[in-house]
């Protein structure tokens, strides 16, 4: 199948658990839960999207695509190659015969998903990012990436949910002080949950 790419990058993975990995990043157009105008925000189902995944370019297969990935890491630097993929919702596009042919090329691959869509079995990590008001139907994984504070979400009412770690990640925006405190105080209060922050705006690069 074809698939439709905002951008391919390679940069230091910035969130969560794997924070200042290399990796390359694949970036999917499209999402379920926002068009990506900015006419349709306050009507959407996720409103506090900080990413641009309207248009891209076409890879036609799966074998074109992986290559073009595996491309961006730098040879003779050693380390386990690591792709993470992310959009938009990658649950739209990602497929096992992307993932057969990531793997094919020796990569290790993540994923940053709403949790709203099925995705493929052979992932390597798994980060799901909940999103108030929607079903949830990936409810296990690697790290729940909770963006807070979200009104419509307690964390604790996750941590049922069988995942290795559990991260809150202050939502940027106008109010990213406020939500930083906020975050940090529930982290304080509530052990189990770490914070995550968006390094890659604190450091400038991508
Ligand atoms: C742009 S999303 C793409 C992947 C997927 N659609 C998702 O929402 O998980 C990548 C990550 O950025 C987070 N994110 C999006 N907007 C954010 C914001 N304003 N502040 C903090 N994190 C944000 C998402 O929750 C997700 O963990
Ligand atoms: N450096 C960097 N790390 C990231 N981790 C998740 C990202 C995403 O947009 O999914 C992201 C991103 O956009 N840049
Ligand atoms: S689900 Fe992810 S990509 Fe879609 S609008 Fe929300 S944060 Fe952005
Ligand atoms: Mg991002």
């Amino acid at each position: 199948m074809a698939y439709t790419v905002k951008e391919l990058f390679y940069t230091l993975q910035g969130e969560g658990g794997q924070a200042g990995r290399a990796a390359i990043f694949l970036r999917f157009a499209g999402c379920n839960l926002w068009s990506g105008r900015e006419a349709d925000r306050a009507t959407a189902q996720c409103r506090f999207c900080d990413t641009d995944f309207v248009g891209g370019d076409k890879f036609a297969d799966a074998d074109i695509l992986a290559a073009a990935v595996a491309a961006l890491w730098p040879k003779g630097g050693g380390g386990q190659p690591l792709v993470v993929v992310t959009g938009g919702e990658p649950g739209l596009q990602l497929d096992e015969a992307l993932i057969h042919a990531l793997h094919r090329w020796g990569l290790e691959i993540a994923v940053e998903s709403n949790g709203t869509i099925a995705l493929p079995d052979g992932i390597d990590w798994v980060c799901i990012s909940p999103k108030a008001g929607t079903d949830l139907h990936i409810t296990a994984g690697d790290e729940i990436k909770l963006v807070w504070p979200q009104a419509g979400i307690d964390p604790t009412s996750l941590e049922r949910l069988p995942f290795r770690h559990y991260f809150l990640q202050p939502m940027d925006g106008p109010d990213r002080a406020a939500h930083m405190q906020a975050c940090i105080s529930f982290c304080l209060t509530h052990p189990r949950w770490r914070l995550s922050l968006q390094t890659h705006k604190i450091l400038g690069i991508p």
